[in-house]
C-alpha cells in the first residue's frame, strides 16, 4: 500500500453569502469554511450568529461541490466563548434585547443537532478558547484540530447555565463519566495537549500551522467515498441518538435502495397501474 502524497495546503478562500456575524467561504476544491466573527467578545454567539451559521450550513449541505465543512472562530484568541451573556435574558437568549417583552430561547439546541445531522464531515478548527457553549460546538463537530494555544472547558455552573444534552452525554462518551463530571463540576480549563490526551481533540499543531493542517485533513477526507463517509457519520450517531439516529441511517439505506431494480419495479408498477412483479427478485437468505 502506498501512503498518500502530501498535498499543498494553500487555499484562496472565496466569500459566499452576505452575513453580519459570520464569514462563509469556499476553497474551490470542496471545503466550506464558516468563521464566527465576533472577536471583541471572544466569538460568543448571539441568536443572529447561530441563525447565520445555520443558514451557511444549509448552503454547504445543499451544494454538491462541498464535501467537508470547517467551523472556526475569527482570530487567535477564541474559537467561541459560548452564549453572549449580554443578550442572555430570563427566558433564554434574546434576538431583540432592547424590545420590552422580548422572549428568548436557545437557538443553539437546533444548531447542535443540525451539525450532527449534516451528512458531510464537520471539522472544528480551534485556536484559543473553546469555552461553555463554544466547547459544546466543537464537541458536536466530527473532528477537532486544535492549535497549541487552545483552551477547553465548561463554565455553566459558574455562570448559571448547563448543557445536559450532548454537553453531558457526548462528553462522557469521549472522556469518560468521571472526567466529564470533573470538567462540569470544577469548571477548569484544559490545555490543547490535555484535551488531546483525554480524546477531546484529534491533533494539536502550532498556531501558525492550524489552517494548513485542517485543510490537509479535509483534503484527505475529500479523497474518500462521500457516501461511505455519510454512512459512517450516520452509524456513529445511530449508536448515540436512539431512534432519530437509526432514522437517519435507515433513510440513507433507503436512498441506496431507490437505485435498485427491485425498488424501481415498485415505482414503475404503481405508475403503470399494474401488479408489481417482485417475484423476479431474490428472497435473499
Ligand atoms: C473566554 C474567556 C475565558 C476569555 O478570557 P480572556 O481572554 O481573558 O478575555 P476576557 O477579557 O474575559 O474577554 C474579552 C471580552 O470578551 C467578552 N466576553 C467573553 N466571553 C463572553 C461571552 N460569552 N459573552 C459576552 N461577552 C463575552 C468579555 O466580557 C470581554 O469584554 P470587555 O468589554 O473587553 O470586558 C472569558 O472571556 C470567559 O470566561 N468568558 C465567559 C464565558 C461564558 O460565560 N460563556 C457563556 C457560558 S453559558 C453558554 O454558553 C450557554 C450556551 C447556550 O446557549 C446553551 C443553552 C442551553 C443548553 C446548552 C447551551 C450550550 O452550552 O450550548
Amino acid at each position: 500500500m502506498t501512503t498518500p502524497e502530501p498535498v499543498p495546503a494553500a487555499v484562496t478562500w472565496t466569500a459566499h453569502g452576505d452575513y453580519e456575524d459570520i464569514r462563509y467561504e469556499h476553497s474551490g476544491d470542496g471545503i466550506a469554511k464558516i468563521t464566527i466573527c465576533r472577536p471583541e467578545v471572544r466569538n460568543a454567539f448571539r441568536p443572529q450568529t447561530l441563525m447565520e451559521v445555520s443558514d451557511a450550513l444549509v448552503d454547504a449541505r445543499e451544494d454538491g461541490s462541498v464535501g467537508v465543512i470547517v467551523l472556526t472562530g475569527e482570530g487567535p484568541d477564541a474559537f467561541c466563548s459560548g452564549g453572549d451573556q449580554n443578550v442572555r435574558g430570563d427566558t433564554g437568549y434574546l434576538t431583540d434585547p432592547g424590545r420590552q417583552g422580548s422572549v428568548g430561547r436557545f437557538h443553539v439546541t437546533d444548531l447542535q443537532v443540525q451539525i450532527r445531522r449534516l451528512p458531510k464531515p464537520v471539522v472544528a478548527m480551534v485556536a484559543g478558547y473553546a469555552i461553555g457553549g463554544g466547547h459544546i460546538l466543537h464537541l458536536v463537530c466530527d473532528l477537532t484540530i486544535a492549535a497549541d494555544n487552545a483552551r477547553f472547558g465548561q463554565v455553566g455552573p459558574r455562570v448559571g447555565s448547563f448543557d445536559g444534552g450532548f454537553g453531558a452525554g457526548l462528553l462522557a462518551d469521549l472522556v469518560g463519566p468521571k472526567k466529564a463530571k470533573e470538567i462540569w463540576f470544577l469548571c477548569r480549563q484544559y490545555t490543547a495537549d490535555e484535551a488531546r490526551q483525554m480524546g477531546l481533540v484529534n491533533t494539536v499543531v502550532p498556531l501558525a500551522d492550524l489552517e494548513a493542517e485542517t485543510v490537509a485533513w479535509c483534503r484527505e477526507m475529500l479523497a474518500m467515498s462521500p457516501f461511505a463517509l455519510r454512512l459512517m457519520k450516520a452509524s456513529f450517531n445511530a449508536a448515540e441518538d436512539g431512534i432519530s439516529g437509526i432514522q437517519q441511517l435507515a433513510h440513507d439505506a433507503n436512498l441506496l435502495f431507490y437505485a435498485t431494480d427491485e425498488a424501481k419495479e415498485g415505482r414503475e408498477a404503481y405508475k403503470q397501474k399494474r401488479r408489481p412483479e417482485f417475484e423476479k427478485f431474490p428472497r435473499r437468505p
